[in-house]
């Protein structure tokens, strides 16, 4: 038999976290080039595979009906050869409040290419640190990636906190012939902040008040004419029912760019802090008048890599993730991105995309 050609991934390199083995994966299934990844998370307190990525190494097993070796608790090493892409209806369980959306991440832009729509029923983390809450991924994500004519639906049924997770959402996905290049250079002006500021279980609203109030302070000492419509709610139990609270804030601006920057209280719920962070983070991408914002950033890197024509995005300074997934991306694809200093906090990322086209609609 053959010797399997691998394209091989060092899960080390710069960020060397998660997300270098989720767009490898992605990518590999896409481009049906088999991958070899190695050192994953490497740079992680605790490396290897965590609950989250066997999940989603799983669900693209199942969509692409790969062959897999290494997919184990804490591997460091995972080789994947996929087959054909197979639309359907997929359920994921995690039973940690491991984050869906990072298991969605690595399958929305694999469901793009498939032969027709897939719906992923997932249950998991929705609204957990160092991870896009449920609401950035239908709030930020949704639009930006309408951009690159690229859309999903999807419907959060319960919410899932740190640490018993239970949360779950669907997510719907239709297949595209080939994805759009994606303009995102020109910042306008600032329109509209919105955002929702929420507390589940037992914590009180004024945890969600508090982080409300804060984040439109933090908004209107810059912008004090600035609406600023971010809902405070206390979520009912039979949408959540443990403890949590979480902000997010968003810009809207008047050329359609929408930025968004959250937080997730932990054990300590300090309402005036969660709404304090998304806001400053959030006043700063509007200062600096960019389009894209730090954690959309690597999020479009992939969808750049894949797109017919020139992308292009105008962020701020990039990210370990952005560096990393464009190294992936490159490695994987052989698109070249180039990156250029627009001022010394602005930077503006170009991609000729490899024009992918989905062969089985
Ligand atoms: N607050 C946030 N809002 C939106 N997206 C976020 C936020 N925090 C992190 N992300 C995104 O989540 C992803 C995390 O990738 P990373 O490689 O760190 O994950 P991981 O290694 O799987 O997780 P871990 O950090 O547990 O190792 C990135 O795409 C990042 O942009």
């Amino acid at each position: 038999m053959a010797a399997t050609n691998f394209v091989e991934i060092d899960g080390s390199y710069l960020e060397g976290g998660g997300q270098a083995l989720r767009n490898a994966l992605s990518l590999s299934c896409i481009l049906g080039k088999p991958v070899r990844v190695v050192n994953i998370r490497a740079n992680r307190p605790k490396p290897g595979l965590s609950h989250q990525h066997m999940h989603g190494v799983k669900l693209l097993r199942d969509i692409t009906n790969a062959d897999v070796v290494g997919n184990t608790m804490g591997s460091t090493k995972l080789e994947f050869i996929p087959h054909t892409i197979r639309s359907g209806n997929y359920r994921v369980a995690v039973q940690t409040a491991a984050s869906i959306t990072l298991v969605y991440q690595m399958a929305l832009p694999v469901l793009l290419f498939a032969d027709g729509a897939s719906q992923v029923d997932a249950t998991g983390g929705t609204n957990v640190a160092f991870a896009p809450q449920v609401e950035y991924m239908d709030e930020v994500l949704l639009p930006n990636l309408l951009r690159f004519g690229v859309s999903f639906e999807l419907k959060l049924l319960q919410h899932g906190f740190y640490p018993r997770g239970n949360g779950r959402c669907i997510l719907d996905v239709e297949p595209v012939h080939q994805v759009k290049a994606g303009q995102l250079v020109k910042f306008g002006q600032l329109d509209k902040v919105g955002g929702v500021a929420f507390c589940a279980g037992r914590l009180p609203m004024s945890i969600a008040l508090d982080m409300q109030q804060t984040a439109r302070r933090e908004i209107h000492r810059l912008w004090p004419n600035q609406e600023c419509n971010i809902k405070p709610k206390k979520l009912t139990f039979d949408v959540a029912s443990d403890n949590g609270a979480a902000i997010l804030v968003t810009a809207h601006t008047t050329t359609g760019c929408i930025l968004g920057s959250g937080a997730v209280g932990e054990r300590k719920m300090h309402g005036h802090l969660l709404g304090s962070n998304a806001a400053c983070k959030l006043t700063e991408y509007v200062r600096k008048e960019i389009c894209v914002d730090a954690h959309m950033q690597d999020q479009l890197i992939i969808y750049m890599a894949l797109a017919e024509g020139c992308s292009r995005m105008l962020t701020g300074q990039l990210t370990k993730h952005t560096r990393t997934a464009i190294h992936v991306a490159e490695q994987i694809t052989g698109v070249k991105f180039e990156v250029t200093m627009e001022n010394f906090d602005k930077t503006l990322v170009t991609c000729v995309g490899l024009g992918q086209l989905n062969g089985l609609l």
